[in-house]
């Protein structure tokens, strides 16, 4: 089949990060940012809306006025458990030592300072209100901002709109589940609905895809989530209303993939957001939600389709519009006939205030305002399709179990939620969708839906008003899911096919239409090209490889959802781990996914993004084993895959995936998931040989959070002054007696190059004063020193505690994993040992909790950091405020009357401006009491 004409070629770099500066701030008040030049004010919005009576009587005025506010920011405090709550009560003593406990004043102006939102969960998520001319006049407000950007950089907290926090907390997730987050990105509920899978379990069973249809935003969302360190997650790059049904090719099965639960926070028109981009007054049609409500019905119906019986699904907007809120549910639960309902959570956040969804609404088109659809149906050119109207069913549909948020409510934006409950499969009824199948009277009404496009915006300024609405649909068909190998996939009898095909999509409006243009197949038809009988199915609850046999892939190995007897994997007898070290790993090969060499190389799949592939090279693995001591409780043998042909020996990085991830990757043969980024870095290849190894992998600063508690060899213990100096100088010498000859001199890569560093952490220029000048030894001319091969490096004391000297002569040459000594971290309040470790991933807090670690090389006279400079300014920075903690009363009372100037991590990287105020005020900046070491001294000293 050859490519479409509309489809869009994805290369490796769409999906380079980029990085997204969330603490900027949009739209302050004061003169800056989308506020300067916005009217604030749109007769078209206010009428609406008045129409539509989304507002209590008697509040309008107040909901307009709070809209015409700037946002207050919002934050959120990472993972649950001990190390949150740790955490908030830092923060809150913070923001009153900072702040005095009265009011803050400012040009008369009574501020209030951060407080807890009512509604979230043991305080977990705050907010506070200043502007940015209010943060410049107060440099205690100006410190509480510092603050949160380097909370946020270390991944102790995530800024977020208050409501945006909403659906995750209305998922009920649970370790063992597949969740599908359709329109993910840039992924701050992603992040959340991860910290909930781990909450319970440092290596859920569970897993979390997070799906996005723009190549360039799946980079935000590996942003995103990328400090949370976790093996449980897959980005993919899908038009949502096409999200492939994965499973198995052979026919006996019915191993095809459904999700336990399902985020729809689908692309919508944006009007709740108004307060922070206030260019929307301008730009506010109705327009923009009448052709958006095509779009958003079709992901719904689609994720609805892939969502198990039981399961939950949330369909959530930022907008306050009907048409794209209560008719896109409506709809879906119309054609769902009694196979979904609406789930009342009244009861849940019971602080939250909240509106109960309508009944009744009106659509507005150019021609004014229509109670219903026969109104317009004579018409010879109107462009609304019938799901937008309120129709009869509705009152029977309790539609009040929605909720819409208003800003006016909850010091917050405008959202509207509804949570889904799946009763039973999705039958014949709901592939009425397919003009064929559909009864006399649907059959009519579709045809009216095909014959008459909706209306979209028809300036590309309107259609910019969409948040990620229509633009994107222009993604629909980037890659042809339908064709494996130039079969369609065929479905065994009975299959739930509930997947729109090609017909049913142009029913649905022009976007869909436009599906049907680029001639492709539908994902998943039977041999005649039709849906599957359905009602044969029986296949409600037949999500499992080993419903109806056994899937050879996963031969002896259990489903990826649970057994035909419904038990959800979680409460299964685990399945046998990795095998230990030396012995012969039982687990069978996966087989290459996709068929083989279909990477860039061979043109693949998708066109210029390599296969996701088991790694299976047993003595590679197994030289990793021995070199780190891995315990078997990390399953290497089973749950490495990489990003390369299958057939690649030793490739570049190793990823850590779930046992959940590897499960639905090795029921994913035909590689129907375009697959981003998926599980965690732990692995990255090393050229060297030594006498004593054939190690050839380093582990990855970005998987230490994850490994080190299953690291028993390379491990280096340090006092707080050895660590600080290891951070700051980043290459330390050893005294003679530390040196070590080489029975085999370690080989640098055959081109000469550096060994790379944590590529993804590291920008290019760090990678340049990368501390090893070759793989045997620390630096040469790169850090400014001399020394490599061995050469003393002149003008460095070495380091000289002699427990340290020995910890490192018990060491092979090559990576090793440095950090606190137990005593120290624990005295410091710093997670210490692989214990704590574990019980900081089990709370979902992983990255931020994980203890103070870096992976290093121990060279034959030195000791050199093997991450970039800002990954070391992290730790360092993280040091230096335990240290300052934990400084006896009367040195800190010392350290706040003389308040020292340290650089900020900000300053460092030349991002902000110096925080010589927030010294002043935040006792955690004092200097570390290590003070020939920390930062500070060092700068005083020059
Ligand atoms: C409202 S945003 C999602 C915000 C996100 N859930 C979060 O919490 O950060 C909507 C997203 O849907 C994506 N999108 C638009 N059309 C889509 C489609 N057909 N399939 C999948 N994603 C789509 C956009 O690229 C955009 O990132």
């Amino acid at each position: 089949m050859g490519r479409s004409k509309n489809k869009k070629r994805i290369y490796k770099r769409d999906f380079k990060e980029k990085r997204e500066d969330v603490w900027r701030q949009d739209g302050d008040g004061d003169g800056s940012g989308p506020w300067k030049d916005s009217p604030n004010t749109s007769p078209d919005f206010e009428d609406y809306y008045q129409q539509q009576q989304i507002v209590p009587e008697g509040e309008w005025e107040t909901f307009l006025d709070v809209l015409r506010t700037p946002l207050p920011t919002t934050f959120r405090i990472n993972g649950s458990g001990k190390f949150a709550a740790s955490l908030r009560d830092k923060l809150a003593d913070n923001f009153l030592t900072t702040l005095g406990y009265g009011n803050i004043m400012v040009d008369d102006e009574i501020l209030q300072p951060p407080k807890p939102l009512p509604w979230y969960p043991d305080n977990l998520a705050w907010h506070f209100n200043f502007s940015r001319s209010q943060l410049r006049k107060m440099p205690a407000l100006e410190a509480i901002h510092e603050l949160m950007k380097r909370e946020n950089d270390a991944g102790t907290i995530t800024r977020q709109e208050a409501v945006s926090m909403i659906p995750p907390l209305l998922m009920d997730i649970q370790s063992h589940h597949k969740v599908l987050d359709t329109c993910a990105a840039p992924g701050s509920k992603t992040a959340q609905l991860l910290e909930m899978l781990h909450n319970g379990s440092s290596q859920p069973t569970g897993f979390v895809i997070a799906n996005d249809s723009d190549a360039q935003r799946c980079n935000l969302l590996a942003h995103q989530t990328k400090r949370i360190c976790s093996p449980a997650m897959i980005i993919t790059n899908h038009d949502a209303t096409r999200f492939p049904l994965v499973g198995c090719r052979n026919p006996r099965l019915e191993s095809k993939v459904q999700y336990d639960r399902i985020l729809c926070d689908v692309p919508c028109s944006g009007d709740g957001t108004i307060r922070k981009a206030a260019d929307i007054w301008r730009r506010w049609t109705p327009i923009n939600g009448n052709g958006l409500h095509p779009l958003q019905l079709r992901i719904a119906l689609q994720s609805a389709s892939l969502l198990k019986v039981g399961g939950r699904m949330v369909y959530s907007t930022c907008s306050f519009n009907p048409v794209e809120d209560e008719a896109v549910v409506a709809e879906l639960l119309r054609r769902s006939v009694g196979a979904l309902e609406l789930v009342d959570v009244s009861q849940q956040l019971p602080a939250l205030k909240r509106q109960q969804g309508k009944t009744h609404w009106v659509v507005k088109d150019k021609t004014g305002y229509r109670a219903s659809f026969s109104e317009v149906e004579q018409e010879p050119n109107h462009k609304l399709v019938p799901s937008l109207f309120p129709q009869d069913d509705v009152k029977n549909m309790h539609m009040e179990r929605c909720m819409r948020v208003l800003p006016h409510h909850t010091e917050g934006g405008g959202f509207f939620v509804a949570v889904l409950h799946k009763l039973g499969s999705l039958d014949v009824e709901w592939s009425t969708i397919n003009p064929k199948n559909a009864r006399p009277q649907q059959q009519q009404q579709q045809q009216q839906q095909q014959q008459q496009p909706v209306e979209v915006p028809e300036s590309s300024e309107q259609a910019g008003t969409a948040r990620h609405g229509l633009e994107a649909s222009v993604h629909v068909g980037m890659a042809s899911e339908a064709d494996v190998e130039g079969q369609p996939l065929r479905l065994p009898p009975g299959g739930e096919a509930s997947v729109i095909s090609v017909s049913d999509a142009a029913s649905l409006g022009p976007a869909s239409a436009h599906l049907a243009a680029d001639g492709e197949e539908p994902m998943l038809v039977d041999a005649s090209g039709a849906h599957p009988d359905p009602a044969s199915a029986g296949l409600a609850g037949a999500t499992d490889a080993s419903a109806n046999g056994t899937c050879p892939a996963t031969s002896g190995q259990p489903g990826p959802s649970g057994s035909a007897d419904g038990t959800p994997a979680a409460e299964r007898p685990a399945a046998p781990s990795a095998a230990p070290s030396g012995q012969q790993n039982t687990m069978p090969d996966w087989g290459p996914r996709g068929g083989g060499r279909r990477g860039r190389a061979g043109g693949g799949r998708f066109g210029g993004l390599d296969p996701v592939t088991h790694y299976s090279n047993k003595p590679s693995i197994d030289s990793i084993i021995d070199f780190f001591g891995m315990k078997p409780s990390l399953a290497l043998h089973r749950q490495l895959v990489a990003r390369s042909p299958p057939d690649m020996e030793k490739p570049k990085r190793l990823y850590f995936v779930s046992g959940g991830v590897r499960d639905l990757l090795q029921v994913d043969e035909h590689e129907q998931l375009k697959v981003t980024a998926c599980g965690l870095k732990v692995l990255e290849r090393q050229e060297f040989k030594d006498a004593s190894t054939d190690c050839s992998y380093r582990i990855s600063q970005e998987g230490l959070p994850l490994v080190l508690p299953h690291v028993t060899k390379q491990l280096v213990r340090l006092s707080p002054t050895d660590f600080m100096r290891l951070l700051t100088e980043r290459n330390c010498s050893l005294p003679d007696n530390a040196k070590r000859g080489l029975t085999h001199p370690l080989q640098p890569p055959a081109d000469g190059a550096l060994p790379s560093l944590d590529n993804s952490a590291a920008p290019a220029e760090d990678v340049s004063n990368a501390p090893i000048s070759d793989a045997t030894e620390a630096p040469a001319s790169q850090s400014g020193q001399e020394g490599g091969g061995g050469k003393p490096i002149p003008n460095k004391v070495p380091l000289t505690d002699p427990e340290l000297l020995e910890q490192l002569n018990g060491c092979l040459l090559g990576c090793c994993i440095c950090l606190l000594r137990v005593d120290d971290a624990r005295s410091l309040g710093l997670t210490a040992d692989s214990e704590a470790a574990e019980r900081a991933m089990v709370e979902g807090a992983l990255a931020a909790n994980a203890p103070l670690a870096i992976a290093c090389w121990r060279g034959r006279s030195s000791l050199a950091v093997l991450v970039s400079k800002q990954e070391c300014s992290l730790l360092e920075e993280k040091l230096t405020q335990a240290l300052a903690r934990n400084k006896p009363q009367g040195q800190q009372a010392a350290a706040a009357e003389q308040p020292e100037v340290r650089p900020s991590l900000a300053e460092k990287d030349g991002g902000y401006e110096s925080d010589t105020e927030e010294a002043a005020v935040m006792s955690s900046a004092a200097p570390a009491a290590d003070e020939s070491s920390s930062p500070a001294h060092k700068r005083q000293k020059s």
